[in-house]
């Protein structure tokens, strides 16, 4: 059937609370504790609010089937330590990462907002998610914040033969007088390992310079890529430096596994990695005269100058007023997926 036959797939708008219950229910059903549920609930209804779509609902079954191998635990319970001045760490327990977080977040920003600068160490966890509603928050609250989580093997190091590290993202956000902070968040490979993966699922090659297959020959077909091929880094040297810089501060500074060191094998439906997780938090209000969000005010207006017409974040905030005004547009089978494991429709397939 050519495209101009199909009908268009039919949407359904739920608003953001709306979507946050669904995902909060599917959680608790499927062994994690209130908490836990309530957390990864809310990181990923913002994330499809914004239309974050490799790190939105697209990832609940991989949630669900990691939590049903055993492989994340959906009960730990963090252990928050108070390490020294500026230092925070957590034990996430073998559990997610935003709840350690959320755990430690309270003294993170008091340690910061006292000593200017604080770190927070996470280890023994795992991130399935995107990184910006980790650190976006800090720069509402005036700080500006950087984070980095490594994943799994799948990107092979600039010059290397073989995959070794994982696609590593690095997300940093800073107050910006009068406007939304200013917020970047981008996987350290070429692509994210889930945009390769919603490529195979709707049938399309990617553009060339983003994988190799099995044999290391240069390959646009996702399925190559995945079926025992990798990723590269983006641009070369620079990349790979930057993904072995966030496998330093993420696992060998936290006490976390590097991408390459944790065995999932033995847990067939495993798909989160369980590595670390490390966030830098400052208060600008001690430095450069306290004067940080109108410089950086200034920064984007002389961008802008030069022609400058999109700012990292920007399409995400506009999704997201999009969403705000109209909803949250889901593919209506995926919702009625959503609500199956939700067990709200007792006929449904969970
Ligand atoms: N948990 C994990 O282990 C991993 C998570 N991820 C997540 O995957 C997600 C996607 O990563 P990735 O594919 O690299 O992200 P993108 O390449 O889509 O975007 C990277 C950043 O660049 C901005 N951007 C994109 N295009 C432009 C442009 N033309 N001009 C200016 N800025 C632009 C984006 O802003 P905007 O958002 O507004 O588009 C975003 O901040 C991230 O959220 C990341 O955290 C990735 C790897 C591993
Ligand atoms: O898209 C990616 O790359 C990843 N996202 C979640 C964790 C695994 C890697």
């Amino acid at each position: 059937m050519s495209e101009a036959t199909l009908a268009p797939a039919a949407v359904e708008y739920l608003d953001l609370p709306a979507l946050t219950d669904l995902l909060q229910r599917i959680f608790l059903r499927h062994g994690t504790s209130a908490t836990t549920a309530r957390v990864l609930a809310d990181n990923c209804a913002r994330a499809q609010r914004d239309g974050s779509h490799s790190h939105g609902v697209f990832r609940i079954p991989g949630y669900l089937s990691s939590l049903a191998s055993g492989w994340v635990n959906g009960q730990a319970l963090p252990q928050v330590e108070d390490v020294a001045p500026g230092v925070v760490a957590v034990d996430a327990g073998g559990g997610f990462a935003q709840p350690a977080l959320a755990a430690a977040r309270a003294l993170l920003l008091s340690k910061a907002r006292s000593a200017g600068i604080a770190v927070l160490a996470i280890r023994n966890s795992h991130h399935f998610a995107a990184l910006w509603p980790d650190v976006e928050p800090f720069a509402e609250e005036g700080l500006v914040a950087l984070s980095l989580v490594n994943s799994m093997t799948c990107v092979v190091p600039h010059g290397a033969q073989r995959p070794l590290f994982g696609t590593n993202p690095i997300a940093f956000a800073a107050p910006r007088e009068g406007a939304e902070p200013i917020v970047f968040d981008l996987a350290t490979s070429a692509i994210a390992h889930g945009d390769v993966q919603i490529a195979k699922r709707q049938g399309q090659q990617l553009p060339p310079g983003m994988g190799v297959d099995r044999d290391g020959q240069p390959t646009c077909d996702p399925a190559a890529i995945l079926d025992g091929g990798a990723l590269l880094p983006f641009g070369g040297h620079k990349g790979s430096a930057l993904s072995m810089m966030v496998e330093l501060l993420a696992a060998a500074l936290t006490g976390g596994n590097f991408s390459f060191e944790f065995d999932w094998s033995q847990h067939p439906g495993a798909q989160t990695p369980w590595t670390g997780q490390l966030l830098i938090v400052i208060d600008p209000s001690h430095l450069g005269g306290g004067h940080f969000a109108q410089r950086s005010g200034e920064l984007v207006r002389q961008m802008q100058a030069v022609g400058l017409e999109r700012m990292p974040g920007d399409r995400r905030y506009r999704t997201r007023a999009k969403s705000l005004e109209e909803g949250i547009p889901l593919a209506a089978a995926e919702l009625a997926r959503l609500r199956a494991l939700a067990g709200d429709d007792k006929t449904g397939d969970d």
